[in-house]
């Protein structure tokens, strides 16, 4: 685990010392945005179009923030457009790499043995922790993105006049809605369980569990009166929502201590959970083994044994009942 300092990479974990206990995640460094016609999109520079066969993605399956822009691949029909590669999921002194385990995919373009080579080859002299997931120009060869909300727009219109499935998970009526939704669920939810896990204080780790479980009992709230968080039409909020918690159980209860209630014993979460995890090619994108190991075997600060546990067995392929 580390960072890199003027290209060069340096071994540390997160400074919690500078801020009281808490984790505060990082900006993301490379802005740009895919557009269908290459102009610019809000940030970053113009000249990335969307082309069939011209971007790459890095991944990796244990982190929630990359499995988003995999489900929009999947959701988008991009298998054919847009190639990936896999992370192992052990993230050790060198960062992310691409030493063999199941499931890993080598980088095929520079057969990198490490993540921070991808990112020195884009800006050598980089300073910034290096994170997936990692949008690739393979024509200006460098980095487009890496900022996992502004990959999962791209992938959902600008893709659209060169092939990518129909659907639109980010429709202009809902737009402020969405917005709204994924604005409290990435501070309480998603980024909420690291605050927890991260926090080396006690006050710290107590108030980020406390946001976090009134957050999900707002979300239960809402789940019980609709089928999704903004209404009766799936949207980007709900893919959001969901990288969170089909982790939540496996390791945020555990690892992150996020152990007040489990997301199995919210009727409404749960069952909403499962049909998500139910929808078509959703499954393909979860992987248990590489998640648990990540977390579990990375973070030597929380387990320093890095002991990754059997358990739990979750059951998401049960019948769902979610027919509001
Ligand atoms: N803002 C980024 C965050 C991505 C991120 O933090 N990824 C984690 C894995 S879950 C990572 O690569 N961390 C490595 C590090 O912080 O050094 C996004 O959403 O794309």
């Amino acid at each position: 685990m580390g960072l890199l300092v003027n290209g060069q990479w340096q071994d540390k974990w997160y400074d919690t010392d500078s801020t009281g206990g808490k984790f505060e995640r990082e900006e993301s460094g490379f802005r740009s945005w895919v557009t269908s016609d290459g102009s610019a999109g809000p940030s970053g520079d113009e000249g990335f179009k969307a082309e069939a066969n011209r971007y790459h993605l890095y991944v990796s399956l244990a982190c929630p923030w990359a499995h988003r822009t995999l489900i929009f691949r999947k959701l988008k029909g991009l298998e054919d457009l847009i190639d990936v590669s896999v992370v192992n999921p052990y993230m050790l002194e060198q960062g992310w790499s691409f030493k063999a385990f199941d499931g890993v995919v080598k980088d095929p373009i520079f057969n990198a043995e490490h993540m921070h080579q991808i990112y020195t080859a884009a800006k050598s002299d980089y300073t910034g922790r290096v994170t997936v997931p990692v949008l690739w120009d393979k024509k200006s060869n460098t980095i487009v993105s890496n900022e996992s909300s502004e990959i999962i727009r791209m992938f959902n219109s600008a893709f659209d006049q060169v092939g990518a499935a129909e659907g639109d998970f980010y429709p202009e009526p809902l737009r402020e809605k969405i917005d709204d939704i994924n604005d409290f669920v990435y501070h309480n939810i998603n980024n909420g369980v690291y605050k927890a896990g991260f926090a080396t204080k006690q006050e710290v780790y107590e108030k980020a569990v406390s946001d976090l479980f009134n957050a999900l009992e707002k979300i239960e709230g809402i789940l019980a009166k609709n089928r999704y968080l903004t209404g009766d039409k799936i949207t980007e909020a709900d893919w959001r929502l969901f990288t969170t918690l089909v982790r939540f159980d496996a390791v945020y209860v555990g690892h992150f201590k996020c152990n007040i209630k489990r997301v199995f014993d919210y009727k409404h979460i749960w069952g909403y959970l499962k049909e998500l995890y139910q929808m078509s090619g959703i499954k393909d994108t979860v992987n248990m083994t590489h998640i648990k190991t990540h977390y579990y075997a990375s973070h030597d600060t929380i387990n320093p044994t890095g002991i990754i546990p059997s358990g739990p067995a979750i059951p998401f392929e049960e019948p769902h009942g979610r027919y509001l």
